[in-house]
């Protein structure tokens, strides 16, 4: 394969670098409780990307590890404390939306402490495997599903 010196390249597809396209890093987990079911969070209507389902999580904020961060949203979205040994890596997305990037860790947790609780208003879904297809995702969601549910 050859490529043109003025087009640079990212990873094996050699598609076009998108230069000035914001970098956004988020984590995010797949919360798994006792009856093997992913909590899922709807994101509020005022929102970008409002009324699609995701993965609890959001941005890591500048000099925070990507662990702490998580365990933070965790605690300021669900009032749930989660031990960092509870936190295992399960994938990643890499998506390029139209004003970012968003490069975003994907955990898995089956243990944490306290009651899950929606208290940003957001509406929660504990789904099984099966019909995690049924909830609308963000695109960069997409391809990790089928991930998630070959691990569940
Ligand atoms: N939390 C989360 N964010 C996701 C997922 N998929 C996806 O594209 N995103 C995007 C949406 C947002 O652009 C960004 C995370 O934003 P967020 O709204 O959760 O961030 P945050 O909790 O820090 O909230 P805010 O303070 O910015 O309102 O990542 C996902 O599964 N979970
Ligand atoms: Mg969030």
């Amino acid at each position: 394969m050859t490529t043109s010196a003025s087009m640079p390249t990212t990873g094996a597809d050699a598609s076009p670098a998108s230069p000035g396209l914001k970098l956004v890093t988020c984590v995010a987990v797949a919360l798994i409780d006792a009856d093997n079911r992913v909590l899922l969070a709807q994101r509020p209507a005022h929102k970008p990307m409002g009324g699609l389902w995701e993965f609890p999580g959001g941005k890591i904020e500048a000099g925070e590890l990507p662990e702490a961060a998580l365990i933070r949203e965790l605690k300021e979205e669900l009032g749930i404390e989660v031990p960092q040994r509870c936190l295992a890596p399960l994938t990643f997305a890499s998506h390029s939306y139209e004003t970012f990037h968003l490069l975003m860790p994907l955990y898995i947790c089956r243990n944490w402490n306290g009651m899950v609780r929606p208290l940003e208003g957001q509406t929660l879904a504990w789904v099984r495997r099966d019909k995690l297809r049924d909830y609308p995702m963000p695109a960069a969601d997409v391809p990790l599903v089928p991930i998630l549910q070959d691990w569940l």
